[in-house]
């Protein structure tokens, strides 16, 4: 490749969430009247790898949307964002990825997601992104698209030395055990850990334990998200797991502040590939903490400079 390498590529989901508020969800062959409806931009593999390219990253994103107008406008925030689309194939087979979005007045929802485009990425993409794969510092996958072009992708990384982070979002109870020898970071939350393990996930202890278990299955680290309480790391080289607490703050919407967290961690192991894991952990438990603070996923999520320069 002739151009400047990638600091971190994204191989991943795009979704345009379509939200209406209503005082009540509706019922089987009801129709009611909402009082707000708005488009949001989301995806796990989008909002990641915006993050990321907010705190300073050069990213990439490699994903697949609909030859329609959610997809003509999902590149627009991409390019909107300073991230890099050569990848980012269009389809007229499948609709750009939806998901119809209901919340009612004591905020809890109804959610149907039809994952259309995600679904038809696969090696062919891969294939014409490898140029840029091999050169990129940091990779990053989830599991909203086809896990098979996930676990290619992760491969395609491995093979060239490229550091991985894979988020097993959302869980599958079944992922295959391959996935965590191609995981330099396996980093989830405390659902997908309770459901890959078996064991409940709800302290501290609980999350080193699973941890513990996640690590013995392949992976190089992991990390345990924990939602205010912060996050647990654990390494292969040190056998103690650490707990890395994060700062109080006053949540409004914690929407998206796994992806927050996770787009944040591979911006700094793209920057600073010396710095402890923990440390890591511990200035992205800081950029989602800013992130839970304001509504909605993208929309909340900080550029670097409204952050304190003791994160950089
Ligand atoms: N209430 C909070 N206060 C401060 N930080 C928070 C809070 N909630 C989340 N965070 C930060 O965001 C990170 C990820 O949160 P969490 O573990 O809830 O992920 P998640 O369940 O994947 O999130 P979501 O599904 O809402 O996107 C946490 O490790 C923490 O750093
Ligand atoms: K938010």
């Amino acid at each position: 490749m002739t151009e400047e390498a990638f600091d971190v590529i994204v191989v991943g989901s795009c979704m345009t969430d379509l939200v209406s508020q209503a005082p009540r969800l509706p019922k089987a062959g009801e129709t009611i009247h909402g009082h707000k409806f708005f488009i949001g931009f989301g995806g796990k593999g989008a909002n990641q790898c915006i993050q990321a390219a907010r705190l300073g990253a050069k990213t990439a994103m490699v994903c697949k949307v609909g030859k329609d107008f959610f997809g003509d406008n999902y590149i627009q925030n991409f390019k909107d964002n300073g991230v890099h689309t050569d990848f980012v194939g269009q389809t007229s087979n499948s609709a750009t990825g939806a998901a119809s979005i209901i919340v009612n007045d004591a905020g809890e929802n109804a959610i149907v997601i039809v994952a259309g485009a995600n679904m038809l990425l696969g090696s062919e993409e891969l294939h014409k992104a490898l140029p840029a794969i091999r050169h990129t510092k940091v990779l990053v996958c989830q599991l909203e698209i086809s896990p098979q072009t996930s676990l290619q992708a992760l491969r395609m990384a491995q093979e060239n030395k490229v550091k991985t982070i894979f988020n097993p979002a959302p869980a599958i109870p079944d992922l295959g055990p391959e996935f965590y020898g191609v995981s330099d970071v396996f980093c989830c939350n405390e659902s997908e850990a309770e459901l890959l393990t078996g064991s409940s996930v709800g302290n501290v202890d609980e999350a080193h334990k699973a941890g513990q278990e996640l690590l013995k299955r392949g992976c190089r680290s992991v990390i345990i998200t924990l939602g205010p309480q912060g996050c647990v790391v654990l390494k292969v080289e040190e056998p103690s797991p650490k707990y890395v607490p994060t700062t109080a703050v006053t949540a409004v919407d914690t929407t998206g502040a796994g992806d927050s967290f996770i787009g944040a961690l591979a911006f700094y192991m793209a920057h600073y590939p010396t710095m402890p894991l923990e440390e890591m952990a511990l200035r992205a438990n800081r950029v989602a903490g800013v992130s839970v603070q304001a509504v909605g996923t993208q929309t909340s999520y900080p550029f670097r400079k409204d952050l304190p320069a003791e994160l950089f």
